[in-house]
């Protein structure tokens, strides 16, 4: 009842800073965040798969001289954190609604500063290796919007996903700057999340579950045309 009731007031009330589909702002935004949103020139920081967009709130309020913007295709999720945005009147804080692979379409070359990814999906099934947020693919269009030597910070509960990642940065010659299996017995670490827990870490960690994190950097020379690219010129929005 309540999750209805929060989709009709994401269709009835406009609210400037969430970049979700239907705006016209939604297809021109490439390139203008801190133009058309932001209205400053203060570096970028995404948060990918943000649910409800704990970090982007969280870290909003800590870091004001820095722009947030919350990322996931769920538009309830992006909502609820709207909310937050507007009790606790953040300036620089935005939503946007897309697929994480569309990144290209909505963000310039080096348009951004830093991607935090925090507790995605797992996908354990083989077959779906290449739906993890740190398949190389993925890295490939990280690397695509981000500035050069841009630092991708990447928390997961699930230990299948974070050795999957570990590998993958292995294969990929990314040395990690951090890494641990067990974030919460590192106090150094921790302060670098502000003693933001988001809606699935509170439940992880109530079910006993570790919380991993690493850090890493990501370089534009590394770029390869081994994964197809989403020309935004070409692409149709409406057909993911
Ligand atoms: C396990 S939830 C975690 C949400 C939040 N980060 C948290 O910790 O509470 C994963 C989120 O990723 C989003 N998601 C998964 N794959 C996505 C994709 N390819 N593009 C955009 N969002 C995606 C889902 O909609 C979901 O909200």
């Amino acid at each position: 009842m309540a999750r209805q009731k929060q989709k009709k007031f994401a269709v009835t009330q406009q609210r400037d800073y969430i970049v979700e589909p239907g705006k016209e702002i939604y297809e021109s935004i490439r390139g203008q965040w801190r133009e058309k949103i932001f209205k400053n020139d203060n570096p970028i920081v995404l948060e990918l798969a943000c649910g409800r967009g704990e970090y982007s709130t969280g870290l909003g309020e800590v870091y004001p001289d820095k722009n947030f913007i919350g990322i996931d295709i769920k538009g309830d999720r992006l909502w609820y954190g709207s909310n937050v945005v507007e009790e606790k009147g953040l300036k620089n804080v935005a939503f946007l609604r897309c697929f994480i692979l569309d990144l290209e379409k909505f963000f310039a070359d080096g348009e951004v500063d830093e991607i935090w990814i925090v507790h995605p999906d797992p996908r354990p099934r083989k077959g779906d290796a290449k739906k993890r947020l740190t398949h190389p693919r993925f890295l490939n269009n990280y690397r695509k919007i981000l500035k050069d030597n841009g630092l991708v910070r990447f928390k997961t509960d699930n230990q299948g996903l974070f050795e999957y990642t570990l590998e993958v940065l292995e294969e990929e010659k990314i040395p990690t700057e951090v890494q641990t299996f067990n974030l919460y017995e590192e106090p150094e670490l921790m302060k670098e999340h502000h003693g933001i827990k988001t809606r699935y870490e509170r439940k992880f960690t109530a079910e006993g579950h570790n919380i991993h994190y690493c850090r890493f950097r990501l370089h534009k020379k590394d770029i390869t045309d081994k994964y197809p690219v989403h020309n935004p010129l070409l692409s149709n929005i409406a057909s993911n």
